[in-house]
């Protein structure tokens, strides 16, 4: 589980990115935050990884209140969640079984494990054939697969994916939409970050809507609110 309690983040002094958020999100739902450029989003993203502290309030994630974690314990933390960003972020000089591997080895997982684990997670993005190449060689939907299968591979309860679809065409675009529905369906908690309106309205999940860093909408079963 996920709560924010009253979270205020400020950059600059007085200027609030958050502006007392107060929010629970469930294990095992699948939640949208949409919102303008510049309304929080991502710093609310940033916040649950703990690569930003808030300036007040508290954050419990799975039970783990952030800001009394200790500054050693983050790395483990962090590899508890699956991250994914716009801009895919893969290893250029590593091949695709290379960049999903290099996550297990972190977590300092037996080689014979990770040589079962890692084609398992290209499988389920589709991608067990292209182990070997390296990410220049794969198209934009491909790498945003890898960084999926990377995501998963070590079976987060969490998968955070901010703009995931944004560098993609409608048709990659729906498959890595899939793709994080079916890590919904296999346990895990999905909150996407989005612009995409038609994403948003077809797929009829929660919705979170951001405004000027507060919350001005929670939406069980919603779509994107434009207020332009
Ligand atoms: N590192 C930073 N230093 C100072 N201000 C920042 C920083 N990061 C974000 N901000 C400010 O905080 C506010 C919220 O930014 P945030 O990136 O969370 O918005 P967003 O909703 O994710 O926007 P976008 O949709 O454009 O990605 C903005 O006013 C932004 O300028």
């Amino acid at each position: 589980m996920i709560e924010l309690k009253d979270v205020t983040k400020e950059y600059s002094k007085g200027v609030a990115a958050l502006n007392g958020v107060s929010v629970k999100i469930e294990q095992g739902e699948f939640v949208f935050i949409v919102g303008d450029s510049g309304s929080g989003k991502s710093t609310l993203i940033k916040l649950i990884m703990k690569e930003l502290d808030p300036t007040s309030g508290t954050i419990i994630v799975n039970g783990q209140n952030l800001n009394r974690m200790k500054h050693r314990h983050i790395p483990k933390y962090r590899r508890g969640l699956g991250v994914v960003f716009q801009d895919f972020r893969l290893l250029k000089d590593r091949n695709i079984y290379e960049n999903i591997a290099f996550a297990q080895r972190v977590v300092e997982t037996p080689t014979r494990v990770m040589k079962k684990k890692v084609p398992a997670a290209l499988s389920l993005v589709g991608l067990a054939q292209k182990y070997k190449m390296f990410p220049k060689e794969l198209s934009g939907g491909e790498q945003q697969r890898v960084a999926i299968a990377r995501a998963i591979v070590n079976e987060p309860s969490i998968l955070l994916a901010d703009e995931p679809t944004g560098n993609l065409d409608p048709t990659n675009s729906w498959e890595i939409m899939q793709l994080l529905e079916e890590a919904n369906q296999r346990g895990t908690t999905v909150l996407v970050v989005t612009h995409n309106q038609e994403i948003v309205n077809e797929m009829q999940k929660r919705v979170i809507t951001m405004k000027k860093g507060v919350i001005v909408s929670d939406e069980k079963k919603g779509g994107y609110i434009n207020e332009d």
